[in-house]
């Protein structure tokens, strides 16, 4: 009604008017290969096509209708109509698997009234109270940074100073170890560390593992490569099982050891009675938080590294509160600003809508193109820029002085289908983050400039090698 009234008073444009590019009949899925090119780059075409089109712009991808957005207001508008169950789009290759191996999966794949049933179990504990998590988070990051001189390629001890050139790996198995302590609570540390150490060893090889094969598989369709039983989708077929089968193995022993637990799984005890149900949902809550966490963290290194005027302004600035210190929060937004881990939120309309100028049907996909908004002169002042005291800064009347639109950067979405370990994130990243920069100074070992590409989540093109100089 509202569309059709605001269409019958001129004030929206009809959805054919929409400016994109032009799809040919008859190449069929050439199309998609034409508009959207390698998905590794797909940020930049996409950005491109911002260029050619303009903020809001049409885009048939396969039999889908979709909308790109990069203006802050409209991206914020998307949330309005994403209705009471918001329907986002999952990565192909694993709702083929789901599919295949009859597959129940956690709450990124669930629906309806099931998705809204378990979320609002899980918002409380995750969302609301999270100061219980902290005691965990603390616990796994500080072992992390006294392995890391362990992990090291290699290290003078007269200069005091060690190189690490599997950051990423590290980072993995502390995303990983956070979650399962959080999960665990207290008893993680005084046995279930040891006793699970192999398993989580393992479970951080194989999702590591699932995210390489799933970002091979993002330029074919699965039923196809399936079909021709191509070796990305044999070794994703392999992996996924094994992967899921550690981490089934990791919660029976953690569920075995609940009542000397204070973590989220004794929380949760009474609410979500069956076993295979909390086994689903903390298993894909695991493998949610070790790509996005881990690569998150090591843009945040890499930029702090790269800054050395930044990496000190913030060492000065955290020392006496490791966790919430206003500049750490703002080195994590600008660093997610500038690498937005998911670089395209995607919502299906629920309804109906208005959009910008435009009527926009109910069903479009409607993406939200991140890293285009969030590299916007028009948002951002120096948008290349790593500037975390963008977001800090204000004057007297209190208005920031580097002028910044903070509905470009939506890192963790916003709505009721934001991410849920939001919280779990902020505060392990920001812990670690200010701990290694009170010990460490940071120095940037790769030779050449680092770039984003995407493999499912924005990651960078090369490894990241770094060098930790112990400060005195
Ligand atoms: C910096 C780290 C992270 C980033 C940038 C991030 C980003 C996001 C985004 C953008 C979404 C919304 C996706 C959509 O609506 O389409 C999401 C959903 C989700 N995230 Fe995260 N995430 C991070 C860490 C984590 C962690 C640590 C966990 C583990 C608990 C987690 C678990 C989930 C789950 C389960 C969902 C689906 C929620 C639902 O469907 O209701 N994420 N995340």
């Amino acid at each position: 009604m509202k569309l059709m009234s605001s269409v019958a008073s001129g004030k929206a444009r009809p959805f054919q008017d929409l400016p994109g590019p032009r799809r040919f009949p008859f190449l069929g899925t050439i199309n998609d290969i034409i508009h959207l090119g390698n998905p590794k780059t797909l940020h930049l075409t996409i950005s491109k096509h911002h260029i050619k089109y303009g903020p809001l712009f049409k885009i048939q991808i396969g039999n889908v209708n979709a909308v790109f957005i990069k203006d802050p207001d409209m991206m914020r508008s998307v949330f309005a109509y994403e209705g009471k169950f918001p329907k986002h789009p999952l990565p192909e290759a694993w709702t083929y698997f789901n599919e295949k191996r009859k597959c129940k999966r956690g709450l990124f794949f669930m629906d309806d009234e099931e998705w809204l049933h378990y979320r609002k179990l899980l918002n409380q504990p995750l969302l609301r109270n999270t100061s219980w998590m902290i005691g965990p988070i603390k616990r796994v990051s500080d072992n992390t940074i006294k392995s890391l001189p362990h992990n090291a390629k290699h290290s003078d001890c007269k200069e005091k100073r060690f190189e690490l050139h599997n950051v990423e790996s590290v980072l993995y198995k502390w995303s990983i170890e956070v979650l399962l302590s959080v999960m665990l609570g207290s008893s993680y540390n005084e046995i279930n560390a040891i006793k699970l150490n192999e398993l989580v060893e393992q479970f951080s090889r194989t999702v590591y593992q699932i995210f390489m094969y799933s970002s091979k598989l993002m330029a074919v369709p699965p039923e196809i490569a399936d079909r021709l039983q191509l070796d990305a989708w044999k070794q994703f077929e392999r992996i996924v099982p094994e992967s899921l089968a550690i981490a089934n193995k990791i919660i029976d022993i953690s569920i075995d050891d609940i009542e000397r637990g204070d973590g989220l799984l004794s929380k949760l005890e009474d609410c979500i009675p069956s076993r295979d149900s909390i086994k689903r949902i903390f298993s894909d809550f695991i493998i949610a938080a070790g790509d996005t966490t881990a690569f998150a963290t090591l843009w945040c290194l890499y930029l702090l590294a790269k800054n050395q005027a930044v990496q000190t302004m913030v060492r000065d600035e955290t020392k006496h509160d490791f966790l919430e210190s206003p500049l750490i929060r703002a080195t994590v937004k600008e660093s997610l600003r500038l690498f937005p881990i998911a670089p395209f939120i995607g919502r299906f309309l629920a309804t109906d809508a208005i959009i910008g100028d435009y009527c926009i049907p109910k069903n479009t996909l409607a993406l939200l193109s991140l890293y285009s908004a969030g590299r916007d002169e028009v948002n951002f002042y120096l948008p290349n820029e790593f500037l975390p005291q963008r977001w800090l800064r204000r004057d007297d009347k209190n208005q920031s002085i580097i002028p910044f639109n903070a509905n470009a950067s939506l890192p963790f979405a916003i709505g009721s289908r934001s991410c849920i370990g939001r919280r779990v994130a902020l505060i392990q990243m920001q812990y670690l983050l200010s701990k290694i920069l009170n010990e460490y100074r940071l120095t940037v070992l790769n030779d050449e400039e680092v770039d984003a590409e995407l493999k499912l989540v924005t990651v960078p093109n090369k490894k990241v090698k770094l060098a930790f100089h112990k400060l005195q």
